[in-house]
């Protein structure tokens, strides 16, 4: 049987290579039916029908071995190079014979391939590391899709005619310099440029399937002649490029390599919105800002910034870490978890961060300073000073509500005025408002633990200093703060436990109007200050119960008259002149004030999973309700909480009267006991009390029920109750000012408390024991061995909450002095 000649084997011009029968070089029925028909010069190097064996069946003359050496020192593809080079068995683009489909004829210096146009069957031809200038033999390869022909010496830009599905072509390292139109080149995917002359880029307009590109190591100088194509991969790395420009039709683009050009900038690549990969080392970038232009490329995750100016500011990483979030490497190295943490905690901490810092600074910068006990708000674990923080986005109408809340509760409240650096606006007073100081002084103020709490504000500081607290609990009222939210988180993270009622603008457009009108800030502030309300907003929502109400302020008449409303709930008083009453309206919400969970879902729209009378109910104190525990247990509870889980009977039945009594209060049912609060001892205490360091609780005695509370108004050596007057003694201003209007407080024997018999503080639960009496472990912290005074300041406080005091105790205010309640300075 004679095998079917291919059509290859026909455009064969040698003489000596005659059609021959498979049937003579294989056995019969090795190959495959299909396989009969394939021209022996297509065979595998190496292969049974490979062309060595071919030539030793068929004995070639020796002339013709001195032509193939003369045609190949010459350069010139032979025949029998091609045979040895060929593979990829498989059928032709036709589907009707088997060909060789791949020639791979790399590095033999080869100048000629002429002989290739009879190879028309061929669908890849690697040619690397030739000397080819010519490549019109591939005009005749009409199948030809993948073509290398890089590390050759052509000149000529697809010098043949084209191969109808030519998808990927190299000519890297040629010397071409001219880029031609490529129109008829349609189905051109990849195209390998690297290494060449070219100046400028064109004629890649109709080139509607080209996704890679790579022209790197060229000369040019502008990007351009790219516009629309579905580029998935761009290298111009190695050129002279300055700026990176008209890429913004580069809709598919996901990996970009610039480096090693001449770019200062990272603009132009902001709506390239897949980019994955932006390679720019050595380049010129020297700003960190640059990657502001990357930073809303959501899929950019790796950026190779290597060996730019950039590198040497301080912070790069982190920065750069920070600016563009969705990075997983940077300058080829990977970016970690610990890096973003670190970098969010650093440029945008969330309040938690900034508060927690500022705490700790205050607490430690507090502990620096020669150590007093404080008089009036004292940090006892039981009865925390009452205070009203008004919190909200800025100009939302705090300060003003705040000023005229004090005035119309001028027996409750008074104001406390915050420290800032940002000067007065027309009309504040130094001392009213603010107290008005230079940043230097501020600074000091710092180093001098004189503040609870800092913030900076749009470029200012502000913080509220212990001074500013204390010279109002002095008087003995509370304190009303107002303050952004931070300041919250901090004082939240002190020994504090304010009240605190968010004052939000429910619509933007009007709190925008309203901060226009004020004609104090700048555009950049009012943004700022917008942004805010989503802040508080989302705080809000993620923290229930972390404001106790919350307040809608655009209208400030009826933002004043719901606030209004609120404090005379919180003090359990009737409106002066419109009656109003405590009672909760039918459905439970008592005022017009918005719970904290309820604005948002007003604000979001969403349902919520409370009722509003649920919601009210839990927060504000009615006579019924339980007191807030949630947000407003003190220090001592917390960790109570944690610390003795199990809670004896006697305690529990301690803990229902203090809630008891503490309702009481809230009603002003029981004025006596909650007076105490404020009420200030003429008795001077023994200088022991003014103890070297400032008791912020702990080791000292806590009676831990107000089991003794009758026992210590009258048998203690200081006045009880509070904070607020237990040490009056430590200060000479509140010395002899106990001119209170307020029910006398006898002094607090704490010798006679020491003096309990421990049968009196057993759980009742043990035959004996009264649900009242402290408990034993208490009793001991009140051992007569520790001394007269050896216990924690306000430890005979009785634990009773007192949110709001009842009522102004001191008909003069003492004159403070800063010696008297502040810590010393140095
Ligand atoms: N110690 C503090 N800690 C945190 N924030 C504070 C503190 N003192 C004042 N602020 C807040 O700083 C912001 C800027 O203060 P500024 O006095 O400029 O605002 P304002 O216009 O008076 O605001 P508002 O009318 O809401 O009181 C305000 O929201 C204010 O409540």
């Amino acid at each position: 049987m004679t095998a079917a000649v291919s059509p290859l084997y026909l455009q064969q011009s040698s003489p000596t290579y005659s059609p021959v029968s498979l049937d003579s070089v294989i056995p019969h029925g090795s190959l495959p039916e299909g396989c009969r028909d394939v021209h022996p010069f297509l065979t595998t190097p190496g292969s049974p029908l490979s062309p060595r064996r071919y030539t030793d069946t068929f004995s070639t003359s020796e002339d013709e071995d001195e032509e193939h050496m003369e045609m190949k020192n010459k350069g010139e593809l032979t025949k029998e190079e091609v045979a040895d080079c060929l593979s990829n068995l498989g059928l032709s683009a036709t589907g009707l014979q088997h060909v060789y489909q791949f020639l791979s004829v790399p590095g033999r210096s080869l100048s000629n391939i002429s002989i290739l146009c009879n190879y028309v069957h061929l669908q890849k031809l690697e040619l690397p590391r030739n000397k080819i200038k010519d490549l019109s033999c591939v005009s005749h390869m009409p199948y030809l899709i993948i073509l290398d022909a890089s590390h050759n010496e052509l000149t000529d830009f697809f010098g043949f005619k084209p191969p109808k599905n030519l998808k990927e072509v190299d000519f890297s390292h040629n010397q071409i310099s001219e880029m031609k139109d490529l129109s008829a080149y349609s189905f051109l995917k990849k195209i390998n440029l690297d290494y060449n002359h070219f100046q400028k880029i064109h004629g890649l307009d109709k080139c509607a399937s080209l996704t890679h590109l790579s022209l790197a190591h060229n000369q040019i100088s502008c990007i351009g002649g790219l516009d629309n194509l579905p580029l998935k991969e761009l290298c111009l790395r190695g050129n002279l490029i300055q700026a990176i420009e008209n890429l913004q039709t580069l809709w598919a683009l996901q990996v970009l390599d610039l480096a090693c050009n001449r770019i200062q900038s990272l603009s132009g690549l902001q709506n390239l919105h897949l980019l994955g990969s932006v390679n720019l080392e050595n380049n010129r970038i020297s700003e960190i800002k640059e990657a502001t232009h990357v930073h809303d490329l959501r899929l950019l995750r790796t950026l190779n910034l290597k060996r730019n100016p950039v590198q040497d500011q301080p912070d790069y990483r982190l920065a750069v870490i920070f600016l563009l979030q969705p990075l997983t490497g940077l300058d080829e190295q990977k970016v970690t978890a610990e890096e973003k943490v670190s970098s969010v905690n650093k440029y945008d901490p969330p309040p938690e961060v900034v508060a927690a810092r500022d705490h700790m600074t205050h607490v430690v910068y507090q502990l620096m300073q020669p150590q007093v006990i404080l008089d009036s708000t004292l940090p006892s674990l039981d009865t925390p000073y009452p205070m009203l923080i008004l919190t909200g986005p800025q100009a939302g109408g705090k300060r003003e509500l705040a000023h005229k809340l004090c005035h119309e509760f001028s027996d409750f409240f008074a104001y406390g005025a915050c420290h800032t650096t940002r000067g007065p606006y027309f009309g504040e007073e130094d001392g009213s408002d603010y107290h008005f100081v230079t940043e230097e002084e501020f600074r000091h103020m710092i180093h001098m633990g004189k503040f609870i709490q800092t913030m900076q504000y749009c470029g200012h500081w502000y913080g509220l200093s212990v001074e500013a607290i204390e010279s109002v609990a002095r008087e003995g009222l509370a304190c009303i703060v107002h303050m952004e939210l931070e300041g919250v988180f901090s004082l939240k993270n002190s020994y504090f436990e304010p009240r605190y009622i968010l004052m939000i603008p429910t619509s933007t457009e009007a709190y925008t109007r309203c901060l226009r009108a004020r004609g104090f800030y700048t555009r950049a502030q009012i943004e700022h200050a917008v942004a805010r309300i989503d802040t508080y907003s989302t705080v809000n929502r993620d923290k229930p119960g972390f404001f106790d109400n919350v307040i809608a302020c655009d209208d400030r008449k009826e933002a004043y008259q719901t606030l209004k409303q609120l404090v005379q709930e919180y003090l359990g008083l009737t409106d002066r002149e419109g009656g109003l009453s405590t009672t909760p309206t039918p459905d439970n919400t008592s005022t017009g004030a918005m719970t904290a969970d309820s604005l948002v879902t007003d604000r979001l729209k969403e349902p919520s999973p409370y009722s509003r009378a649920e919601l009210s109910a839990k927060s504000l104190a009615s006579p019924d309700a339980e007191p807030p525990l949630s947000h407003s247990m003190n220090y001592r509870n917390k960790l109570q909480a944690e610390l003795t889980p199990q809670k004896t009977s006697a305690e529990h039945a301690s803990i229902s009267r203090r809630r008891q009594l503490v309702r009481e209060a809230l009603m002003g049912k029981s004025p006596a006991a909650y007076s105490q609060l404020f009420k200030r001892c003429a008795h001077t205490a023994p200088s022991s009390l003014v103890s070297p360091g400032r008791h912020t609780g702990g080791n000292l005695p806590n009676p831990g029920d107000d089991s003794s509370v009758e026992e210590s108004h009258t048998s203690s050596g200081l006045s009880m109750g509070s904070s607020a007057g237990a040490f009056s003694a430590a200060s000479p201003a509140a010395r002899g000012s106990d001119l209170g209007s307020g029910p006398a407080v006898e002094p607090l024997d704490i010798s006679a408390l020491a003096n309990h018999d421990l049968d009196e503080v057993r759980d009742p639960s043990e035959p004996g024991l009264t649900p009242d009496a402290p408990r034993v472990g208490v009793s001991d912290h009140l051992s007569p061995a520790v001394g007269p005074y050896p216990t924690r300041p306000g430890s005979n406080a009785k634990p009773i909450l007192p949110p709001i005091p009842s009522g102004r105790k001191t008909a003069e205010p003492a004159p403070a002095t800063a010696s008297q309640s502040q810590p010393a300075d140095g």
